[in-house]
């Protein structure tokens, strides 16, 4: 055993999560921050798509399209997908932040099944911050922003430098993606970071 909490609810001397000066206008689209994420790329075919728009705090909003590739039981999307849907919704929080955040934990509720067909509106808040943690939360909502609450996930996302991806992800993409220009420009959006 590591010895370390797994609350989720923010020690006394966490502080505000402050949206960064540079942080995507409200309403900007946030894009994929990886052609192969399952999450957001669009180079993945049966990948969720998910469309990500700043928020005017330390907030996002997404939508995703439950399609047949997403179905757990029959006509139904798989909880993992869900998950999936609301930890991509998450780690765009990073952008308001402006830091490289990866899940620490993520604590999922399944409130009503999703139908395939469903367009699952998301919404994501940063909640609290201490040290390089952040504790945030995330709704899905069935067929508008004003719909059924159908999932909800209490999560902590850790900061990490770029070298995360760059020590630990396979040699392949990792050469890959430093050749693509606009993928560097990605990363080196989050290294300024004063
Ligand atoms: C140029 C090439 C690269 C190009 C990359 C392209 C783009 C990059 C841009 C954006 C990409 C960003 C993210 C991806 C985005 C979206 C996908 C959705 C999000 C995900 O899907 S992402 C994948 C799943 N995710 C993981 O793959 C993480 C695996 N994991 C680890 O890599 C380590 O585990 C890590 C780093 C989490 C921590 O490790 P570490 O050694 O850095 O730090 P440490 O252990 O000290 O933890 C520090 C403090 O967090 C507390 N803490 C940690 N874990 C906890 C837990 N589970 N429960 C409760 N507390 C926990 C400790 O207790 C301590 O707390 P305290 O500060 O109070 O002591």
């Amino acid at each position: 055993m590591s010895g370390r909490t797994t609350a989720l609810t923010p020690p006394a001397d966490a502080g505000p999560p402050v949206r960064h000066p540079e942080a995507p206008a409200p309403g900007e689209i946030i894009g994929s921050h990886y052609e192969y994420c399952f999450g957001c790329g669009g180079g993945v075919a049966h990948g969720l798509h998910l469309e990500t728009r700043a928020g005017e705090g330390v907030n996002v909003t997404a939508e995703f399209t439950v399609r047949e590739a997403h179905q757990g039981a029959p006509g139904l999307a798989h909880g993992g997908v869900l998950a999936t849907a609301l930890d991509e919704t998450l780690g765009s929080l990073g952008w308001m932040l402006r830091v490289i955040a990866v899940t620490g934990r993520l604590e999922t509720d399944f409130l009503r099944p999703v139908p395939v067909g469903t367009e699952l509106h998301l919404t994501a808040e940063a909640v609290a911050v201490h040290r390089r943690k952040i504790y945030c939360t995330a709704t899905g909502r069935i067929g508008g922003p004003d719909g059924p609450v159908a999932v909800h996930a209490n999560a902590m996302f850790v900061e990490v430098k770029i070298d995360h991806f760059i020590d630990n992800g396979r040699k392949e993409e990792i050469q890959a993606v430093m050749a693509d220009p606009d993928q560097v420009k990605v990363a080196r959006a989050f290294e300024v970071n004063p």
